[in-house]
C-alpha cells in the first residue's frame, strides 16, 4: 500500500510519529511526500528538497530468526540498486559492471550521488527512508536522471511510479534477506559497490581515517586496509571515494 501525502516534513519522521502514537503499521506500507520540507539524512544532515524527487519511507519489523537489523542498510541499498539497475535498462546479467553501492548505502552513479537511505530504529520497528533524485541531481549524475526520465514518459508522475518499482525491489531484498544466508546478502552488495582495493576515507566524529576497502565483515561492517598493514572494523561513519 502507497500513501502519497502532497508535503510532509519528513516522510520517516510522519511514520515514526504514527508508530509512537499506537498505529499498527504492517510492512509493504509505504509514505511518499511529494514536497518534503524537513528531509532528514544520515549523521544528522537535511536532505535537500528539489520537486518531482522521490521521498518515501516504508519500515520492516524484524522478527526471531531475522538477520541483525542494523544490516537493513546494506538490504535497502541493493533494493535501491535492483531499482536503478531496472530503470537505467542496464543488463540484469551483470551488476557487476554497476558498482554503485558505497558503504553502507549511498548509490553513486556518475560519481554523484543519486540516492541516499536512512534507516531509524523506532521501538521494534526499522524505518527505511529512500530519497531519490529522479528529477533533479548534481549535475554529472544528469545522463541517469535523464534515463530515469525516458524511461517513465509521463514525466509528472515519475517518482510515483519508480516508488512502485522501488516497493517491488525491496519486497524482493527483503524475502532474501530472511531465507538466504546473510553471507549472501554481503555477498551481493560487494559486487555491487566500489572494488577491494578501493581508496576510502572515512569521518567518524571529529576522526578522518584514510585506508584501502577490504570488503564487509560478517556483520555488514566496513574493513579498511590501513596503512601501516592493520584493518580497521568501521561501524559507523561517512565514507568518501578517492578518485
Ligand atoms: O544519504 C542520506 O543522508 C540519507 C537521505 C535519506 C533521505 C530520505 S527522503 C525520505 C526519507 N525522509 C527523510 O527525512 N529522509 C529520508
Amino acid at each position: 500500500m502507497i500513501e502519497t501525502l502532497a508535503q510532509a516534513g519528513s516522510t520517516n519522521t510522519v511514520l515514526a510519529e504514527r508508530l509512537r502514537a499506537g498505529h499498527a503499521i504492517a510492512e509493504g506500507t509505504w509514505l511518499r511526500a511529494e514536497r518534503q520540507t524537513a528531509g532528514r539524512g544520515r549523521a544528522g544532515r537535511d536532505w535537500r528538497e528539489a520537486e518531482g524527487n522521490l521521498y518515501a519511507s516504508t519500515l520492516v519489523h524484524p522478527a526471531g530468526g531475522d538477520p541483525p537489523p542494523h544490516t537493513l542498510s546494506l538490504v535497502a541499498g541493493l533494493a535501491v540498486h535492483d531499482l536503478l539497475m531496472s530503470q537505467l535498462n542496464v543488463p540484469q546479467a551483470d551488476p557487476g559492471n554497476y558498482r554503485w553501492l558505497k558503504w553502507p548505502n549511498d548509490l553513486m552513479v556518475d560519481g554523484a550521488k543519486i540516492a541516499g537511505i536512512l534507516c531509524e530504529r523506532v521501538g521494534d520497528a526499522v524505518i527505511v527512508g529512500v530519497g531519490i533524485n529522479v528529477a533533479t541531481a548534481p549535475p554529472v549524475a544528469d545522463r541517469a536522471v535523464t534515463a530515469i526520465h525516458s524511461a517513465n514518459p509521463d514525466n509528472s508522475n515519475t517518482a510515483a511510479v519508480v516508488l512502485s518499482d522501488l516497493a517491488r525491489t525491496l519486497a524482493g531484498r527483503l524475502d532474501r534477506w530472511r531465507a538466504e544466508p546473510l553471507s549472501t546478502t554481503l555477498a551481493e552488495w560487494e559486487v555491487r559497490a566500489h572494488p577491494r582495493g578501493a581508496a576510502l576515507t572515512v569521518t567518524d566524529g571529529g576522526e578522518r581515517i584514510a585506508g584501502a576497502f577490504d570488503g564487509l565483515a560478517p556483520d555488514g561492517a566496513l574493513r579498511l586496509a590501513l596503512v601501516d598493514g592493520s584493518t580497521r572494523i568501521i561501524h559507523a561513519g561517512d565514507v568518501e571515494l578517492e578518485t
